[in-house]
């Protein structure tokens, strides 16, 4: 009988940790990101998940350990997008922010407004291609930031806490956005303050209380194991910071 393939690891941190001057926003942890894998970052505002996000795509330097681009076999390093909590658009049309994007990353420019038409189609903004991108409405600025990280072809999105500002409509659609973009084969690292999100999209769950990296397991045990304590708290969404949302979230 044939094993299973392994996914290939993608990026790892090996003892990795983040200090902003006199803040250990993240200690050392060890963590394996592996090809196919959609990783749900939970835990309370100031947890490091944001940080953990960074330093996984490289955006900020660890302070001690090491990240490790691992290559696929024959190939260059995975490629990475990042999407920001508060988008930034730049003061440009919708698709010329999705350009401009692959304009940085190198990509020629045939290329470009092929990929560019593309992905603008693929989050359900082609219509408003031409719409400065700061006239957009928190739900579509949202989809635009995800259509021009798309369009960079990453390996590996990672998302920060990307419906956090949205109406439950626009939440929905960037949710149902992000699942498909999973479900096309891309690895996904996500942060989000709502766990009822983090059972539909994730096939793991990390949790993490001032800068450590506390749980990580597979979301079914995520939901049913015995948690450390603090954990279970912050499941049942006894922690003071929850609103109804996130405890809505657990339905
Ligand atoms: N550039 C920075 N300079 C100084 N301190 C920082 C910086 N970035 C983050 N921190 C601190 O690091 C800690 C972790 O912050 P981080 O943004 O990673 O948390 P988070 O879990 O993403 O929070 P939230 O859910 O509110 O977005 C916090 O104490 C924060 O104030």
């Amino acid at each position: 009988m044939s094993r299973p393939a392994v996914p290939p690891l993608l990026i790892s941190l090996q003892g990795a940790a983040v200090r902003f001057g006199p803040v250990q926003a993240l200690h050392p942890l060890n963590l394996q990101l592996s090809q196919g894998e959609r990783l749900l970052l939970v835990g309370a505002n100031g947890s490091g998940k944001t940080t953990l996000l960074r330093a996984l795509h490289g955006l900020v330097p660890c302070t001690a350990g090491r990240r490790v681009l691992h290559s696929l076999p024959g190939q260059a390093a995975p490629t990475l997008a990042m999407v920001f909590q508060k988008p930034f658009m730049l003061s440009l049309s919708a698709q010329a922010n999705v350009r401009l994007g692959l304009w940085l990353r190198g990509v020629p420019r045939a290329e470009r407004q092929r990929r560019c038409v593309q992905a603008l189609q693929r989050v359900g903004l082609q219509g408003l291609a031409d719409r400065p991108a700061n006239a957009l409405s928190g739900g579509q600025q949202q989809r635009l930031a995800i259509a021009r990280a798309w369009a960079l072809r990453p390996q590996v999105l990672m998302l920060d806490e990307p419906t956090a500002h949205l109406d439950p409509s626009a939440k929905r659609e960037v949710e149902a956005l992000v699942d498909e973009i999973a479900a096309e084969g891309t690895t996904v690292v996500m942060s989000t303050h709502n766990l009822g999100q983090a059972k539909r999209l994730a096939t793991r769950v990390a949790y993490m209380e001032a800068g450590r990296l506390v749980v990580d397991l597979p979301v079914q045990r995520f939901f049913t194991d015995t948690l450390p304590p603090e954990a279970t708290q912050f499941l049942r969404g006894e922690l003071p910071w929850q609103g109804a949302d996130a405890a809505s979230g657990l339905r």
